[in-house]
């Protein structure tokens, strides 16, 4: 079994939680809130600029060609997503670029974005991209989940056509193998570390829809 299905096997009860969230059957079922996806998709914007921000800080660390286009290609398009498909959004749910520039990031934002710009900073190439990689997986995964059986029309279909894009498969099982191979020349102490970057991030993943559907805000 390779490093990344071992990692992906033992996230499991965590996606498990995931595809249960009630955010998640909502968004299948059409029955989500406007108002609750607006929350998310703003929220989403944000973390998808300091997203990209990372991506591009593992392009310019990855060892070799292969994945420092594949990161700067990743960067690229978190930019391109965050302004095509949420724009769309926006317009569809009433969101002004005013709404979305005065919102702040939310604890679970936050936290998720500083988490993995703290990757970048400070710790290996190795974890940084361990770190990464739920972000696409996760994504991938609850697309393919969640298409099948979305009602239509449903509100939220460009959202989930986006993630169960087979084109998106295939950037997550690039990510994939970079984590693969990046595991393979690592030491056992740096893949212990990337195996904790890559179940934290996905802890992330399920408190970000989370904090969604309580349409978090900070306490103070
Ligand atoms: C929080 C989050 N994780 C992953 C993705 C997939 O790009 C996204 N748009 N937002």
């Amino acid at each position: 079994m390779g490093f990344c299905d071992t990692i992906w096997a033992e996230v499991a009860p965590l996606r498990e939680a995931i595809l249960a969230h009630p955010f998640l059957t909502g968004l299948a079922d059409g029955t989500l809130p406007g108002e609750t996806f607006r929350h998310y998709i703003v929220q989403d914007s944000l973390y998808l600029a300091e997203y990209g921000r990372s991506l591009a800080l593992a392009a310019a660390r990855a060892p070799d060609a292969a994945a420092r286009l594949e990161f700067s290609d990743g960067a690229k398009v978190a930019v391109v997503v965050e302004q095509a498909l949420h724009q769309a959004f926006f317009n569809q749910f009433g969101v002004s670029p005013e709404m979305a520039e005065a919102t702040e990031p939310t604890p679970a934002c936050l936290g998720y974005t500083s988490y993995i710009a703290s990757l970048a900073a400070t710790r290996s190439y190795e974890e940084l991209i361990a770190g990464i990689l739920p972000c696409f997986w996760v994504y991938w995964e609850v697309g393919c989940a969640i298409k099948p059986r979305a009602t239509t029309p449903n509100p939220y279909a460009a959202w989930i056509d986006n993630y169960a894009d087979p084109a998106f498969g295939e950037a997550t099982k690039r990510v994939c193998a970079l984590v693969d191979a990046a595991a393979q020349e690592a030491s056992p102490a740096t893949r212990t570390a990337m195996a904790r970057a890559f179940k934290q991030a996905t802890r992330f993943e399920w408190m970000f829809w989370d904090s969604a559907w309580r349409r978090e805000s900070w306490p103070i």
